[in-house]
Parts: structure tokens; C-alpha cells; sequence
């Protein structure tokens, strides 16, 4: 099968040249740099509003479309493409329609003949209009902005309700393990951390001991002087004993006018020591009208094998024995 040739291009005539550029929907615009003469099609002008070659044909035509704001950056970009420093004449920017609206369009354009001397001597190209993509993306931005700033109004206030649920366990665990009246450490502390302390004397076969200790005639006190001086005397009593104490010592309100110390790495020797520094302290407190105070004391240390139930029930029993060897006592 004989090939058949394919026609030489022989080239548009400017006339033929500009019939197409009729046809175009883009605004199409050509260049001839030497004479300063700009040919714009019909669709440049529909696209901003004029009447087809309505307006001058010459560079300020396009000057006077460039939004104000855009136009120093449209041509520092246009100069750096003809002075060959970028490869490509290629721009977003708004044009000013003749309604005074704007109108994004894209700006392309290629020089197709340079003069000897390198100077441009015609460019092509072409304006397309973008505005409703342009307007999409600034409605998307803002509607991404304002989702961003619920996002954070949502946290802000999520982590204002966590602080108050932090601050409310907090409370619960204080209303748990404090004793109303003392703040010390309320009987439900205290035999969990005597069972965790057992525990630990126990795997680091380290000694513990308790002080379980309570108020001597503290009744008259409160029926000679009234509940509520009761009430400030245990606070008072409290205030006396602490100092005595230290860091890893726990105090705690057992019952009514009873009272224990848990005392971690502690000898049955050195905690008869601090019961008796506590009962020296507690019988410098100032008298209630005719009662004086003392307080009775009963010291175990922890035996291999012992639970706190046991614990305790043995330093009670060595209470009982001060009580009854006439209080104000340290009993072992
Ligand atoms: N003000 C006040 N008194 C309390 C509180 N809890 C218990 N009491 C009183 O503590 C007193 C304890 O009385 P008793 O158990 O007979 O002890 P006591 O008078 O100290 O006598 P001995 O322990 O034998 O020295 C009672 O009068 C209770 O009403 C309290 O929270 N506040």
C-alpha cells in the first residue's frame, strides 16, 4: 500500500491567524512587542465585560484590567520571562471587569519571535477564566478555618471538663480517705495502706510498727464543755502529734477519740520512742477548764506472717494494757 504523503504546513497568514483566535473561548491575546500593537480576541473582551475591540489595543489595556494589588507581582513575573530568568509566563492574578467586579483568571503566554538583539519582539497567550474554582477555594478555606476554630473551641472545652473531672476525683478520693473533723487519714486508709505496708515489710523484710493510741477521759471534755470543744480539741491534738512525725509515718483517726500511727521501717524500740515524744507533746497541750489531757499508747511491730487485721488488734490489745496500767502510758 503506497504511502501517501502528509501536506507540508505552510503557516497561517495573520488574517487566517486571527479568524482562529475568533473561534477561541479563551481570551486570547497577541503581542507584536516592536510597534507596542496588542490584538485581543472577542472572549477577552465578553470575559470582562466589554463590547469585542472596544478598548485600545495597546499594553495599557492589560495594565489597566490588573487589580491594583496583584499587578506588582504579575510583573515582576512577566519581566523575569522576558528577560529569560523564568522558563514560563504563567499567573493567577484578578482582573477588574467593567462592572468593577473581579475576576480570577490564569495568565499564560509564550513569546513565539525575538529581535536579534534577544528583545522580545512578539508574544501569544492566553487569559482563562478561574474565578469559580478560585471562589471554591477560598469558600473552602474559610469553611476550614472556621471547623478549625470549633475544633479548638470543642477541646478548650473538653479540657475544662476533664480539669473538673480530675478536680472531682480528687475530692472523692480526699471525702474517701480523710477523716472529715481531722483530715487525717480516715480506718479505710488506714487498713489499706497497713496491708500494703505489711506487704512491703514483708518482701523487703523490713520492720514495721504501730502506735494505736487513744484520748483519756476525753468524755468530760465533752460533756462538761460541749461537743464542738471536743471537736476543736481532736483538731488541736492533731496540730500536736504531726510535728513528731515524719514523712513516710501515717496518721490516722481509727474511731471516735482513737487515733494509730503507721510507721514503715520502724523498730518496736524506736516507735515506743516516738510514743512517748508524742505523749510528752500531747501533755503540754493547755488543760479544758479542769480536764487535763493525756493520751494512752499501745506499740507493736509487725510479726513475720501478720496481716493488718492482726496488727492492729495486737496494738489494740497493748492499749487496753495502758489503759489499764492507768493511762497516759506507752505499753508494749
Ligand atoms: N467531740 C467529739 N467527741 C467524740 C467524737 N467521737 C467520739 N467522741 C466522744 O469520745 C468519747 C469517748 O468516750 P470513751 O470511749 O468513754 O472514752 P474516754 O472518756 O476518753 O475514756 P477512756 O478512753 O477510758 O480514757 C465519747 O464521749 C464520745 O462521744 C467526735 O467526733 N467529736
Amino acid at each position: 500500500m503506497s504511502q501517501v504523503p502528509k501536506p507540508v504546513p505552510t503557516g497561517f497568514t495573520e488574517q487566517q491567524l486571527h479568524t482562529l483566535f475568533e473561534l477561541i473561548s479563551d481570551g486570547v491575546w497577541d503581542w507584536h512587542a516592536n510597534t507596542g500593537y496588542v490584538y485581543r480576541n472577542p472572549a477577552w473582551y465578553a470575559m470582562l465585560g466589554y463590547d469585542s475591540h472596544s478598548l485600545d489595543n495597546s499594553v495599557l489595556t492589560w495594565e489597566n484590567v490588573i487589580h491594583p494589588e496583584d499587578y506588582p507581582r504579575v510583573m515582576a513575573h512577566f519581566e523575569a520571562y522576558l528577560e529569560q530568568r523564568s522558563e514560563a509566563y504563567c499567573i493567577e492574578y484578578r482582573c477588574i471587569r467593567r462592572d468593577g467586579s473581579h475576576l480570577w483568571v490564569e495568565d499564560r503566554g509564550y513569546i513565539i519571535d525575538r529581535n536579534e538583539d534577544g528583545t522580545v519582539a512578539r508574544m501569544l497567550g492566553a487569559h482563562r477564566n478561574i474565578d469559580d474554582r478560585k471562589r471554591l477555594v477560598v469558600q473552602l478555606e474559610l469553611r476550614n478555618q472556621s471547623l478549625e476554630s470549633l475544633v479548638a473551641e470543642r477541646t478548650r472545652e473538653l479540657s475544662w471538663v476533664n480539669q473538673q473531672l480530675l478536680r472531682q476525683l480528687d475530692e472523692n478520693r480526699q471525702l474517701a480517705e480523710r477523716d472529715s473533723l481531722t483530715r487525717t487519714a480516715n480506718r479505710y486508709h488506714l487498713e489499706k495502706t497497713l496491708h500494703q505496708e505489711c506487704e512491703r515489710a514483708r518482701r523487703f523484710r523490713e520492720p514495721l510498727a504501730l502506735i494505736a493510741m487513744d484520748l483519756d477521759n476525753f468524755k468530760p471534755v465533752n460533756d462538761l464543755y460541749g461537743h464542738a470543744r471536743g471537736d476543736a480539741l481532736l483538731i488541736e491534738l492533731v496540730e500536736q502529734v504531726r510535728p513528731h512525725l515524719r514523712e513516710q509515718d501515717m496518721l490516722a483517726r481509727w474511731g471516735g477519740d482513737e487515733f494509730a500511727v503507721v510507721l514503715p521501717g520502724t523498730t518496736l524500740t524506736q516507735a515506743c520512742e516516738t510514743a512517748q515524744r508524742i505523749r510528752k507533746a500531747v501533755a503540754e497541750l493547755a488543760p479544758v477548764g479542769e480536764c487535763r489531757l493525756t493520751m494512752s499508747y499501745g506499740v507493736v511491730q509487725w510479726r513475720e506472717g501478720e496481716n493488718q487485721h492482726s496488727l492492729l488488734a495486737r496494738a489494740d490489745q497493748a492499749l487496753y494494757r495502758a489503759k489499764a496500767a492507768g493511762k497516759n502510758i506507752v505499753a508494749e
